[in-house]
């Protein structure tokens, strides 16, 4: 028989899924998984309870929770060699990860897409010695995400971002950075840079519109020197995908990308402290299976 690990974080987002627990698990039984729960309980459990699961030789590991939890999750089995399946029940405030992979917020059509069959190849991204599924990224405008509070996240999901960035854009400087990305050379100020490894990054869902998550590359993106205004410019043009055209972005696909920096940078990896710079990002090409809907066109 089947078996199935569900890891889901009971604080995420609006806390739906401590509600729908017995659902969840019913449908799985129904499906044909053999499946036990893990509540998470708080920083580095769910990466723990996923190691756990993966080495004990679960056929699927579910995470349901926000991409904190998912991050957790993937960084819990990545380096295995015998990697169970993943899926999806999104449960966070931002969720970027399901939404690059239409996986519905629903919970019924969540479970509709875990009790499927369709799997899909994907790719993660690896710095150093630690994985992420979505963004890394650097630079004084990035550090936003950590101040947010948790509180304030559930009580107005997104929107909380946007207020906090509005609140540091004055505080923005530009550092100099050496960058070589695939057999390439970068040298300049920064304001910052991202290398997303899929499109939906922050909610922005046209923040790297060419991301693919099953291509083996990062879309990388500098925001070179700028002025506050071209600073709110450049925000604006993100919203429709067009920032990618301005002269002081620079946007290339890259599978490894190694960038120093003059005096101190902060990385943040999925929105969590990812430690100083210099660092190398390489992109795994298509390191995990997962369950994904059949049709695209389903709805987040
Ligand atoms: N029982 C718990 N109580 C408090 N915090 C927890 C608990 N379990 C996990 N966490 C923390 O929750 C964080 C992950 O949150 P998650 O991403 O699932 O939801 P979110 O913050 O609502 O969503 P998003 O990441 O999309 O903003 C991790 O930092 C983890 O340490």
């Amino acid at each position: 028989m089947k078996r199935a690990r569900f890891i889901y974080n009971p604080t995420s987002g609006r806390e739906q899924i401590r509600k729908n627990l017995a659902y969840v698990l019913e449908r799985l039984e129904k499906a044909g998984y053999e499946t036990s729960a893990h509540a998470t309980t708080g920083e580095g459990c769910a990466k723990r309870a996923a190691r756990k699961a993966g080495e004990n030789g679960y056929d699927l590991v579910i995470a349901a929770g926000g991409d904190g939890t998912i991050f957790e999750v993937v960084n819990g089995l990545a380096d295995l060699d015998k990697r169970p399946m993943l899926g999806l029940i999104p449960a966070g405030t931002t969720n970027d990860f399901a939404r690059a992979l239409h996986i519905p917020r629903d919970i019924e059509k969540a479970c509709d897409v875990l009790c499927g069959d369709h799997l899909e190849p994907i790719d993660i991204g690896k710095v150093d010695d630690r994985y992420f599924i979505n963004i890394a990224a650097a630079g004084s405008l990035t550090e936003l995400t950590y101040e947010v509070p948790s509180k304030l996240k559930t009580a107005v999901g997104q929107f909380a971002y946007y207020l906090k960035g509005l609140e540091k854009l004055p505080q923005v400087t530009p550092k100099r950075v050496r960058i070589e990305y695939d057999g390439k050379l970068f040298e300049d100020e920064i304001m910052m840079f991202l290398v997303a490894n899929t499109n939906s990054v922050g909610g922005f869902e046209k923040l790297a519109p060419n991301a693919s998550l099953k291509d083996g590359m990062f879309d990388f993106i500098i925001v070179k020197k700028i002025s506050f205004p071209e600073f709110i410019q450049i925000g604006s043009l993100a919203l429709r995908g067009e920032h990618i055209n301005h002269p002081k972005v620079m946007y290339v696909h890259a599978n490894r990308i190694k960038v120093q920096v003059e005096g101190d940078m902060q990385l943040n990896l999925d929105g969590e402290h990812g430690g100083a710079l210099p660092a190398e990002f390489v992109n795994m090409y298509q390191h995990f299976q997962m369950l994904t809907p059949s049709d695209r066109k389903s709805k987040y």
